[in-house]
Order: structure tokens, then sequence, then C-alpha cells
């Protein structure tokens, strides 16, 4: 018997039936939505709301260590869907005890698919076509365990088609938004003229609860995560590509798995948010970029300074993590502005953070026109979490950007 080939025959080229079906350029972004809830708390009056609506003001010890703390996180304000009215009609959020997952995914039911719509409408607005046009949708959220899901939500709430083709993302951390990049670049590329909405919406409502004096990591969270959606269109062979994506890549950082996860109890999503996050980012995030684009870049990344040649999107996970990823790479003063000033006016969203990172540096370049053509035109965006996953990917900057 003749063997298989993928080649096919006179009458079935498959070969070439194959290339037809692809794209002939990589994937880029082609524009970027952001949205957050209307409830904006500033860093110094967290502490205050945060203990007034978890009747802990009592406390006081706890609130003070609380208060010191929160001004070292890199953290000036954030967005939170809830607010005090719905925790006071909810005592069984605060109570750490209490069972009540059911409640909170009651909310996030539609809180998530509304706010994901208007940064996903932003998204489309922006890139100026109708929203039937887009083919794909990826969708992530830690903040939901619903099916259908966000994705399926999303369909009418924004006039998708019905034949748009969905994959949702639960629970990866806050590396989401990478990974939800990543996928779309390979169906942008393998899927010719396909136009994916890539969406991630996170609510803290999920893990909320009151304060523990035997865990300061459950207060930790509190004061450094906040609710935000990021959503961004991918295409390849566009008129008006803003970042091409070069590559894109994910790696585990060994033996980390003790440190950072997630998981969903009777009573929220908890988990473990260890002290040795930082370090084990620091450690190993020069050795995990090398791993991922090392043979990309030439002579362009790691040691000498190299680093300092490429723009940079990063998680902002918290100012101690950027402070790391700032020494090991040796970058230069400025080169994580942009991530440090979405952690600033945000706070920490998960999986959204990093789009808003690179939504962030786009208006930047923007604004720094014409000067803009001369900063890098290659970049890496990047971000961590739970595994400890790093998730990233090598960017190229268009002129369309500036
Ligand atoms: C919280 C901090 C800003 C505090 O920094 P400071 O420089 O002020 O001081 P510090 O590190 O000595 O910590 C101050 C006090 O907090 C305690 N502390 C610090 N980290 C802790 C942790 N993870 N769990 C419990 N307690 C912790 C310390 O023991 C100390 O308590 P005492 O004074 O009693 O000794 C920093 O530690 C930090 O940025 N940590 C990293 C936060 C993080 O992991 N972010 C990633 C989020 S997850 C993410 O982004 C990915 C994902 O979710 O997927």
């Amino acid at each position: 018997m003749a063997p298989t080939t993928t080649m096919g025959s006179a009458l079935y080229p498959l070969g070439e039936m194959r290339r037809s079906q692809r794209a002939d350029g990589l994937a880029a972004v082609l524009a970027i939505g952001t949205a957050s809830p209307p409830n904006c708390v500033t860093q110094e009056e967290f502490p205050d709301f945060y203990f007034r609506a978890t009747n802990s003001d009592h406390l006081t010890a706890l609130k003070d260590k609380f208060k010191r703390i929160c001004q070292e996180m890199g953290v000036q304000r954030r967005y939170l869907h809830h607010t005090e009215e719905m925790l006071s009609a909810h005592p069984e959020f605060v109570d750490r005890d209490a069972p009540s997952l059911d409640a909170r995914l009651d909310i996030v039911a539609d809180a998530v698919p509304e706010l994901a719509a208007r940064a996903a409408g932003r998204a489309i607005a922006e890139w100026g076509r109708p929203a039937a046009d887009i083919t794909h949708l990826v969708v992530t959220t830690n903040s939901g365990a619903h099916i259908p899901g966000v994705d399926f939500r999303l369909v009418p709430l924004l006039g998708l088609r019905p034949s748009v083709r969905r994959t949702m993302l639960h629970l990866n951390g806050c590396f989401a938004g990478c990974a939800a990049l990543r996928l779309a670049k390979d169906l942008a590329e393998n899927s010719r003229g396909a136009r994916v909405l890539v969406v991630a919406a996170e609510l803290t409502l999920m893990y909320f609860t009151g304060p523990d004096e035997g865990c300061f990591r459950t207060l930790l969270v509190q004061g450094l995560f906040g609710d935000g959606a990021a959503a961004v269109i991918v295409g390849a062979d566009a008129e008006r590509p803003l970042f091409e994506i070069v590559s894109a890549a994910q790696t585990i950082i060994p033996e980390s798995d003790h440190a950072l996860n997630m998981r969903f109890t009777e009573r929220r999503l908890d988990g473990v948010l260890g002290r040795q996050v930082p370090g084990l980012i620091g450690d190993n995030v020069e050795r995990c970029l090398l791993d991922m684009f090392g043979p990309l870049l030439g002579g362009g990344g790691g040691g000498g300074g190299g680093w300092n040649d490429l723009f940079w999107a990063v998680h902002p996970g918290s100012s101690t993590i950027m402070d790391q990823v700032d020494a090991a790479l040796g970058l230069e003063p400025g080169k994580l502005a942009a991530s440090r000033r979405v952690l600033s006016d945000y706070g920490n969203m998960s999986g959204a953070t990093v789009i808003f990172a690179l939504d962030e540096l786009r208006q930047r370049r923007k604004e720094a026109a014409p000067a803009a053509g001369e900063w890098p035109e290659l970049g890496v965006m990047m971000a961590f979490g739970p595994g400890m996953t790093v998730d990233a990917m090598l960017l190229h900057a268009t002129s369309h950007v500036n």
C-alpha cells in the first residue's frame, strides 16, 4: 500500500488546501480595550474601607500593619465591583468560614460578562469593524465556574455571530492574559482571515473575605488586587497591525509549585501566595527569557544590558516583583514604567493586568510621537502565575503604534 502523505493527490492536493487556509503573516494585536467597575477606592482609604466593611476595626494592631504595608505595594487606587452596601447585604462574604461560593457565583455570573463586554466593546470600536466580523473568541477568567460561561454570554451582549468559535480558559491565574493571546496567535496564523477577540475579566469578589489574624496573606491579597477587564483583537495579514506577535512561549519555574496556587472551596476562591514568590521570579526570570527567546534574539537579549534594547509590558504582581525583574535583567529606570503605572492606577487585576500594561505602553508611545520612533521596535510582554508559570511573547511594535 502506498504511504499516506500530507500532500494528498492531484485530485485532493492537501498541501495546497492546507496552505490556502493559513495566514501568510504573523498574528498581530489590532486593537485594545479596557474597562473598570465604577467604584474607585484609593489605597489611602482602603484599610479603613476594608476593616469597616468587615466589622474588624477592633483589630487595631493588624490594621496598623496593613496600613503600613498597603503603602509598599505600589498601588494607589483600584476599582471594585463590590461595595459596602453589597457586603452588608452578604455577611457570608465577610465571615471566613461561611459557605458563600454559591452567592459569589450568582453575582459574578452577570457582573463578569458585563464588565468583559464593556472592554470588548471598546476594542471592537477601536478596530472599526462590525462585531459580526469576529471569527473566534477566547475568554479567560478566574472569577466564575459556569457552563456555558462568559464566552457564551458575550455572544448576544456584543452581537457576535452564533457561529463564532469560542474557547473558555478558566483558572489560569495571573498569566491568563498572555495565555489567551498565545492561543489567539495560533488561531490567527492557522486560519486565514481569522479575527480573534481575546477577553480577560476579573472580579476580586471571588476571594474577598474578612481578615485572619493568623494569616497575613489574606490581607495582602485584599490590599493588592483590583477588578478589571481587558480585550484585544488579534489577526494576521491585517491593514493596521499595532504589535506583531513574533513568538509566544510558556515555561515553568522548576520546583516552585508550592509557592502560588488557587482552588475553589465551598467558601470562595482561595489559595497560597508564598513569601518566596518575588524571589523565585527574580532568581529565574532571565533564565526563562533566554530559554524562550534567546535563539530569536541572537545577541539582543541577556547579559551586557541587551534587555534594555527591548520594550517591556510585564504583569505587575507587586512593586517588589517589579523591583526583582528590574534587578535581574539590569533594566534602566523607566523600562517598567507602563507596568508600574497600571499597578498604581488599578492594582493587580490578575489575568487582565498585562493587557492593561500593553495598552498603557502604546498610549505612552503615541503621546511621545514623533520621538517614539526612537523607542525599541522589539519588546517582551510577560506574565507570571501559579505553577509557577512564566508566559511571555516577543512583540514587534509597528509604526501604527506611534
Ligand atoms: C507585600 C509586600 C509589598 C510587602 O513588602 P515590604 O517591603 O513592605 O515588606 P516585607 O516583604 O518584609 O513584608 C512585610 C510583612 O508582610 C509579610 N508578608 C510578606 N509577604 C507575605 C506573604 N506572601 N504571606 C504572608 N505574609 C507576607 C512579611 O512577613 C512581613 O510581616 P512581618 O512584618 O510580621 O514580618 C511585598 O512582600 C510583596 O510585594 N510581596 C509579593 C506579593 C505577591 O506575591 N504578588 C504576586 C501576586 S500573585 C500574581 O500576581 C500572580 C497570580 O496570582 O497568578
